[in-house]
């Protein structure tokens, strides 16, 4: 039997010790890893911005990979609302800043790791001085301004970014800003109006497709740790994952433009600016309240409503949403005409019913009151302007009325 002196010696002219080799025998044994690429996760910084349905599998892969500091940014708290996709998390952690509680469990699973919270929203303020502090950023958020201000952050301190997103049964990733590839602005100069952008929470999104992006994430930022000129690094190419078919795609997309205002050849765009302002949104997914885009006749509180219910006015209460979320739950005698249906001719022939035959005033609901000021549109394009007067939008939906009416509304 040896004693323990002679143990000791077998590593002391190594880089690592027992306890690494013992931890990391796997991977340090994977092609193009070794003693070398386990030096350099260890040396390596990792800032991860988003604690969610994506920053979770992230921060716990590239924890158990042995990344040596990894910091977290998320203003968020835990919400029993996430567990089902943001697996970094636990019950007990309810109302725990999400930051915290990732690190805790990141903590537990690889004592060696050390971690920096940032329980802050991650603004034009304080992003260059948190970004400094790191070698590689990953976009682990959900919000188009956030996306801008993490990409143009990332020119800036000449940090690679792996990016990803992620949505009902699809995700992407990509690389931005590493070894002459674009950046997401190279891509996407001007943002998509805010009424467009479809939100997890609107849309719905499966854990396992997170979870997908969010390894996928995790093994380029090792890849790009690793640094071996033979890893094909996805800049410059985009991965798209359906999960519903079960296919992946990789396709080439814009490479990096000379004209590009921030990491072009002349850039407009030297400092961080106002996203929320250039994107019309804000550093969130849903906490943004919708703007007004109808008439201030066509728009109808949520209080007001429930006036109308308490005074038992006839009238007609249309919801808008997915058939679906409707089944989900929906307020009682509601009609479901999803919005994708609306200008269809048998939807406006009802609706014809209703305000002409009928002579009832039609109601339109969503969950926060944007596609139902869309629905009120549609039908007035399509109804004689004589019964447009009849028309009303619910203003903040579903949303307003479980926040303001009825708190027991079992609203996701
Ligand atoms: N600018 C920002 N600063 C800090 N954290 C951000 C910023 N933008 C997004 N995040 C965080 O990124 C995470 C994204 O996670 P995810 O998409 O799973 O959704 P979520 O916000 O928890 O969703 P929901 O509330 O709809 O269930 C959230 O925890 C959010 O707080
Ligand atoms: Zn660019």
């Amino acid at each position: 039997m040896q004693d323990s002196s002679n143990i000791a010696s077998y590593t002391q002219n190594h880089s690592l010790d027992n306890k690494e080799i013992e931890r990391y025998g796997r991977q340090l044994i994977t092609p193009d890893i070794g003693v070398q690429g386990q030096m350099l996760l260890k040396a390596a910084k990792v800032l991860i911005v988003g604690a969610g349905g994506l920053g979770c599998p992230v921060a716990l892969y590239l924890a158990a990979a042995g990344v040596g500091m990894l910091g977290i940014v998320d203003y968020d708290t835990v919400e029993i609302g996430n567990l089902h996709r943001q697996i970094g998390h636990r019950e007990s952690s309810t109302g725990v800043p999400k930051c915290e509680s990732l690190a805790a469990q990141i903590k537990e699973l690889n004592s060696l790791v050390e971690t920096k919270t940032f329980n802050t929203v991650f603004t034009s303020d304080t992003a260059i001085d948190i970004i400094k502090q790191f070698d590689i950023v990953v976009d682990a958020s959900d919000n188009v301004a956030t996306r801008y201000l993490v990409s143009d952050a990332c020119v800036l301190t000449k940090k690679p970014l792996v990016s990803g997103s992620a949505l009902k049964w699809e995700g992407q990733v990509t690389v931005y800003n590493y070894n002459n590839g674009p950046c997401y602005r190279c891509l996407f100069p001007v943002p998509p109006p805010a009424e467009t952008v479809t939100r997890c929470s609107d849309g719905g999104v499966l854990g396992p497709i997170v979870g997908v992006i969010g390894s996928l994430q995790a093994l380029e930022t090792i890849k790009i740790i690793n640094n071996n000129p033979q890893n094909g690094v996805l800049s410059g190419r985009l991965m798209i994952y359906d999960g519903l078919a079960a296919v992946f795609r990789t396709v080439r997309i814009r490479s990096k433009q000379a004209s590009c205002q921030v990491c072009g050849d002349n850039p407009t765009i030297t400092q961080l600016i106002d996203y929320t302002q250039f994107c019309r949104s804000n550093y969130s997914e849903s906490a943004g309240k919708v703007e007004d885009r109808v008439e201030k006749e066509k728009i109808l509180t949520v209080d007001q409503y429930n006036d109308i219910l308490k005074s038992s006015t006839k009238h007609i209460l249309l919801d808008v949403r997915p058939k679906n979320q409707f089944e989900i739950c929906s307020l009682p005698n509601s009609f479901n005409i999803p919005i994708e249906d609306i200008d269809k001719e048998d939807s406006i022939e009802k609706i014809n019913v209703w305000v002409k035959d009928d002579q009832l005033p039609v109601y339109l609901l969503c969950r926060r009151g944007n596609k139902s000021q869309d629905a009120v549109e549609s039908i007035c394009k399509k109804i004689d302007s004589k019964f447009h007067s009849q028309l009303k939008h619910i203003k903040d939906g579903l949303l307003g009325w479980a926040e303001s009416i009825d708190p027991s509304f079992p609203i996701y």
